[in-house]
């Protein structure tokens, strides 16, 4: 039972509680496009990325309470921006917001089990506090990641109804017994987190009303599409009406990364862009 929210949850489900509670109900993203490399005045290679890493750090690591790299912007530097996205986790965690590895990972079971050990075990110099991953090999290929999260008290993040137009062509596509796909992966992440810990969180875009029924999750959602793919804080309260919002985490990545290089003013940008989804939400007690 978490105090301060009246949620009962253990695990993962505590420590994201604990985060949102303090700092606010938002995820800050780390996407370094090359296009924004330049607008900060840095050289598209892994010095570039390096020093843009360093100022995200330095700006979100303190007020964020999410975090989210998204591993793609990193991989096409090869070793050396992996080496970056490892100072990038560790130095978030450092400054105490939970890290969320967005790296979408969805594979066959014993495959799953690797990418676990990567974003998800201790021994890993990538391993953060949570990933997110992909039901489309079938939600139970993902029991690897669901187990090994779990046992360390991380949570994986499962993609259930996307904020990118296209998602809709397999997303709302309908399963036996009449339930659309995204509901079906609902439905399958509220069963893991009936045991109480919160284990499982979902994906749902803040970009379109989406008809899911998730009151009963009980777990996280991740919300991107805030910013630069158009949605607003203002309409998250009807994108996820009937949704329990104490577990709702808005996402920005573009429209708050536009205000650096500045430290000052990213770190603004970001407290700014929280204050915006609190004051649109229902307050916590
Ligand atoms: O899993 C995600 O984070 C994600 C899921 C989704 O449905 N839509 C989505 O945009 N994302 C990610 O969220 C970030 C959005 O970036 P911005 O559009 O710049 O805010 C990107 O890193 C996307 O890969």
């Amino acid at each position: 039972m978490h105090g301060d929210t009246g949620v009962v949850t253990t695990g993962f489900g505590a420590r994201y509680l604990d985060a949102v509670v303090r700092r606010g109900r938002f995820c800050a993203g780390i996407d370094p496009h090359a296009g924004l490399l330049t607008d900060w005045g840095l050289t598209v290679d892994a010095a570039g990325l390096s020093r843009f890493a360093d100022i995200c750090i330095e700006a979100l690591g303190p007020v964020a309470a999410v975090i989210k790299p998204q591993v793609a912007f990193f991989e096409p530097f090869g070793s050396a921006g992996f080496a970056v996205l490892e100072r990038v986790i560790a130095g978030c965690r450092e400054h105490g917001a939970l890290v969320l590895a967005d790296a979408k990972r969805g594979d066959i079971g014993s495959t799953m089990a690797a990418y676990s050990t990567a974003w998800l075990d201790d021994s890993s110099p990538l391993c953060s506090d949570a990933v997110t991953i992909s039901p489309y090999l079938g939600f139970e290929s993902l029991r690897p990641a669901i187990d090994a999260a779990h046992a360390a008290g991380r949570g994986v993040f499962v993609l259930a109804r996307t904020s990118n137009p296209e998602g809709g062509q397999v997303q709302t596509a309908s399963v036996p017994g009449g339930r659309i796909v995204a509901q079906s992966i609902v439905d399958d992440a509220a069963a893991e987190n009936a045991s109480g810990t919160s284990t499982v969180g979902l994906v749902v875009g803040a970009t379109r009303s989406h008809g899911l029924d998730l009151a009963a999750l009980n777990g996280p959602i991740l919300s991107p599409g805030l910013g630069a793919q158009g949605a607003t804080a203002a309409d998250i309260p009807e994108v996820f009406a009937g949704a329990d919002t104490r577990w709702v985490l808005p996402a920005s990545s573009r429209g708050v990364l536009a205000a650096g290089p500045d430290v000052a003013a990213l770190r603004a940008a970001c407290e700014a862009a929280r204050d915006e989804v609190e004051s649109a939400l229902t307050p916590f007690s």
